[in-house]
């Protein structure tokens, strides 16, 4: 057991009067982590001895949001914070679980400690940043992002003086922090153990994370000896099929130099050199292999054959799989948490965009065009002015045309530009055209897929000659910019049937990125969430508006054909719809449409809104006639799940509320199921 001896307690009180009275921390009293965190909370105007101004705790929704935000995170750190909590049971002391925000999360602990902790705010919910409670591991181990200890008086607000904490950063498969895990307990109880514990669980939890996060890459477990592979020490890297490094744990990129910037961005060759080949090719017995990084380290390597063979029979089933994960009910986990996801066909979806972003703002450095696929409302020219923004010609013209929308007799003109009196009706003065008006910045040519073949010629000699030629003039004029191309067309196909020209496809295709349909993303509640933010901005709400869960969930089961631009419409209409004094928003704050959209869909029995009133149905079932082989199986289901509703509502006496229980669903959702009833 570790105690602060008493001649640290003067030390403290002697480096905390330096700071208060001379504005600095006199060197050799406190580590140079405290000294640091002191002089920030000070600046952020704390005092020591006063309780801060409104205490940061947050509001139920708020904690809800964060929850269901952070739903992967939690049901990957709470078996690893139970068996921490195993560990030191009895011992007077919590494990605490912050989102990066410095958010509690989750806590677990000794009754009589967690009673005192919550005095102080120590609870999920509170915020623990270092602006808000001074210093304090969570918030100085988000500041500095390395493992902290802060003892007693170290805190910088003296009420949180009995308390002695070990935080460590939990960070992401992308390399960037994902929360901190922490272990608080009275201050004349810490054990220097705790420390060490503390960040072995977090590097299980960061393990947990990777292999979730990258369950369709290749998995090369590296160690510098062979015995170290598949133990918890072993550095973790996801590649793809073609050498793409999509994930590194904080290990493998210390010993491969590689920094989280670099995730997704760069490919195993530059990391390993002409090694990588053979890493890409490992034999399918599984045998280790030896490999030499850039520094001189030696590390051994393997894979996972079969693994190997599992994400490709995966692959091929993905959709079947899926959708029997999702419909099957959690385990206890999963069933604790507010907002469960219910359908993801390829999670993380989110990552995978920013590592594209990443990729092609790296590709359009070198002026390399970048054609965007997908669906209508997949967020292309969101995507290409981010690109853009985030590009080093973020400050010069973005200029966006869409090639569909402009008659074929203007787009010439519109995109070359024209001399005066170049046709009837032009400007004397003529034009400089789009292409010109882009000069060092972007052009964003959308829907290309739909530009006449005669413009398609011209354009390519611009894109290979670097000049305009405009309409009736004959001087070329030189131009500079990177090209963004989209369309929601298969532009191969297209060059198949004749209708894209194939040298022009090559010359806009430096590198493709496919944005996918939101139906196949699985970040719809983060999504949501950020969409709710900025239209609660927009909207001047004081608050930002949650969705009730069974709303959430048939948003989620939604198959959205409108995708982004779909779900953003539906979304500020329910928002516009909402009372300024409520927060939540319910069925009745959606349209029509959507309902009809959402509930005219064949009941389906993986449907997890449905699975309890299916599985009443069902067993309803066994006990009446059993249905005709004629009837389509979601038309039985339907007649069942009906005929369970009214039952409940005939056994309740006309209680609906008693009805809604006996069936385990809200009362909103049996009203909505008779409305569907009687309109079918
Ligand atoms: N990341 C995002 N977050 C929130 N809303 C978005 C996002 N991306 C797109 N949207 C919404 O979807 C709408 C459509 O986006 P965008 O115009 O970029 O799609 P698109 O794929 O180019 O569509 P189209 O093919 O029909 O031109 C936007 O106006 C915005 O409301």
């Amino acid at each position: 057991m570790h105690l602060i001896q008493p001649n640290r307690f003067d030390q403290l009180r002697e480096a905390r009067r330096g700071l208060l009275e001379d504005g600095v921390v006199p060197a050799g009293l406190v580590d140079d982590v405290v000294s640091r965190s002191w002089t920030r909370s000070q600046m952020a105007g704390l005092s020591p001895t006063e309780p801060p101004m409104a205490p940061p705790v947050s509001s139920g929704a708020e904690l809800r949001r964060a929850l269901a935000r952070e739903y992967d995170f939690l049901s990957h750190a709470r078996p690893v914070m139970e068996f921490l909590f195993d560990q030191m049971r009895d011992s007077g002391a919590m494990v605490i679980l912050a989102d990066a925000q410095g958010m509690l999360l989750h806590s677990l602990g000794d009754a009589e400690f967690l009673q005192r902790a919550e005095r102080v705010s120590l609870c999920p919910g509170a915020l623990w940043r270092e602006e808000y409670r001074g210093t304090n591991a969570i918030g100085t181990c988000i500041v500095d992002q390395t493992p902290t200890v802060i003892q007693g008086g170290e805190h910088y607000l003296e009420r949180n003086g009995f308390l002695t904490c070990a935080a460590a950063p939990v960070m992401a498969p992308d390399g960037h922090l994902k929360g901190v895990l922490d272990i608080s307990g009275d201050q004349r109880g810490y054990h220097p153990h705790t420390f060490a514990l503390v960040r072995s669980a977090t590097r299980m939890i960061e393990d947990r994370l990777f292999h979730a996060r990258h369950a369709n890459d290749q998995l090369l477990r590296l160690h510098p000896h062979v015995e170290g592979l598949g133990g918890v020490g072993e550095g973790l890297l996801a590649v793809t099929e073609d050498g793409w490094v999509m994930g590194a744990n904080a290990v493998a990129q210390q010993w491969l130099s590689l920094s989280a910037s670099q995730i997704g961005a760069v490919t195993l060759d530059r990391l390993l050199g002409p090694q990588a080949q053979r890493l890409l090719n490992l034999p399918a017995t599984g045998t280790p292999t030896r490999v030499t990084t850039m520094n001189g380290q030696t590390l051994f390597a393997r894979d996972e054959p079969d693994r190997r063979r599992r994400i490709w029979a995966v692959a091929n089933a993905a959709e079947t799989d899926d959708r029997g994960a999702a419909g099957r009910p959690g385990g206890s986990t999963a069933t604790a948490l507010p907002v469960r996801p219910v359908r993801s066909h390829r999670p993380k979806d989110d990552v995978r965009l920013s590592k594209a972003l990443a990729r092609a703002l790296r590709v359009q450095a070198q002026g390399i065009p970048v054609l965007l696929q997908g669906e209508s409302g997949t967020g292309k020219e969101v995507f290409s002015r981010q690109l853009h923004r985030e590009g080093d010609r973020g400050n010069k013209p973005f200029v966006a045309v869409n090639c569909a929308a402009l008659p074929e007799t203007l787009i010439e003109a519109e995109l070359f530009g024209y001399v005066g009196g170049a046709f009837t009706g032009a400007r004397r003065e003529g034009s400089p055209g789009r292409i010109r008006q882009a000069e060092g910045g972007t052009l964003f040519l959308d829907e290309i897929g739909d530009m006449p073949l005669a413009l398609q010629a011209r354009l390519l000699r611009v894109l290979q000659d670097k000049c305009v030629v405009p309409v009736g003039g004959c001087h070329p004029v030189p131009v500079d910019f990177v090209l963004v191309c989209a369309t929601h067309r298969n532009l191969r196909e297209a060059v198949a049937q004749g209708e894209f020209r194939e040298d022009l496809f090559w010359r806009i295709n430096g590198l493709t990125v496919q944005l996918p349909a939101l139906r196949e993303r699985g970040d719809m509640v983060e999504l949501i969430d950020d969409m709710l933010h900025s239209l609660a901005h927009d909207m001047k709400r004081h608050e930002v508006p949650s969705l009730a869960d069974e709303v959430l969930q048939a948003l989620q089961q939604h198959p959205w054909p409108g995708n982004l631009r779909q779900l953003h419409a539906v979304l500020r209409t329910a928002c516009a719809l909402l009372g300024p004094h409520d927060s939540e928003l319910h069925w009745e704050h959606f349209g029509e449409d959507l309902w009809d959209d959402v509930f005219s869909r064949p009941i389906r029995a993986d449907d997890a809104l449905d699975d309890r009133l299916a599985a009443q149905a069902r067993q309803q079932a066994a006990l009446t006639a059993a249905p005709g082989p004629e009837s389509a199986p979601e038309t039985n289901l339907r007649r069942l799940s009906n005929s369970a509703i009214e039952r409940a509502i005939r056994d309740s006496d006309g209680n609906m509320t008693q009805a809604a229980r006996l069936l385990g669903i809200s009362r909103n959702t049996l009203y909505r199921r008779i409305k569907q009833m009687s309109t079918h």
